[in-house]
């Protein structure tokens, strides 16, 4: 369970608040996703959350305790990052970048041990990547890369994982196939996860939970089918949408 509890960000220099007074939870099973416009803050929210970035009030909170004060190193125990690109400085395997989620239990001056290699063999079978493990990850597609970085994620064993746009680069069979795995894995690992994801409609599909930001204030929180109205997507992406049910899954549609 992840608490996110009032919080405030703004870059050094800045007057405006980049945050302002965020708050949400998300449960343990389920995936929460946070939609927004471009420039809403939904990265900041990210960065801020898995400590990258130091927010200058309110506080975050993973299964009742308090991650404050603890060095981005040591966050990394309780939370693991997707990010939305990844460029490796070399041509690393596939093998290998998923080994450097471990990087939090591996001492300064110590190699990764067997129980490295062993979580980095369980993440790439559960990911069903095995086979790519010695390939260049600079050499695969998109969707194996996403594949990786998830991989990584759950090498890296924390209770919470946070994506940030996880299909951006994917063709639509891709973005299904690596959302379902997702889900999946988020079910059978008892994770908390927070995405964030630009289609209404995927988040609506994948999401047991959904909270919407606007120039980085919390507007709406909730169930997708509760959340996601005409209404909102009017107010927040000022776009004309209708809403219709197929086989009791909502959809929303532009009006053109
Ligand atoms: N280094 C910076 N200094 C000042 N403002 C910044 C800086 N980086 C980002 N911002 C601003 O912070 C706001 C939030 O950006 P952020 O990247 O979190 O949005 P986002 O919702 O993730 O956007 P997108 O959907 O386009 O990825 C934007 O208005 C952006 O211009």
């Amino acid at each position: 369970m992840l608490e996110v509890n009032e919080l405030f960000f703004r870059h050094k220099g800045e007057s405006r608040d980049v945050i302002k007074g965020v708050s949400f939870q998300a449960k343990k099973g389920q995936i929460t996703t946070i939609l927004g416009p471009n420039g809403s803050g939904k990265t900041t929210l990210f960065k801020c959350i898995s400590g990258l970035w130091k927010y200058y009030r309110g506080e975050v909170r993973v299964n009742g305790a308090s991650v404050e004060g603890l060095s981005f190193r040591k966050r990394a125990r309780f939370f693991s990052v997707v990010p939305q690109e990844h460029e490796p400085p070399f041509s690393y395997s596939v093998f290998d970048v998923v080994l450097m989620g471990r990087a939090s239990y591996v001492g300064v001056f110590s190699s990764p041990g067997k129980r490295d290699y062993e979580k980095v063999s369980e993440a790439l079978s559960i990911v069903g990547i095995e086979h790519l493990k010695d390939n260049p990850y600079t050499k695969i597609s998109g969707g194996e890369r996403q594949l990786t970085l998830i991989a990584r994620a759950i090498a890296q064993g924390a209770p919470v994982m946070l994506l940030d746009e996880p299909t951006s680069h994917l063709d639509f069979r891709n973005q299904i196939n690596v959302l379902k795995k997702i889900k999946e894995i988020v079910r059978e690992r008892q994770l908390t996860a927070v995405m964030t994801l630009h289609d209404p409609n995927l988040s609506g599909f994948f999401s047991d939970k959904v909270v919407v930001i606007n120039s980085g204030a919390k507007v709406a929180e909730g169930k997708p089918d509760d959340i996601i109205t005409e209404e909102l997507i009017k107010r927040v992406y000022g776009v004309d949408v209708k809403r219709s049910f197929i086989d009791g899954q909502s959809i929303i549609c532009p009006v053109l």
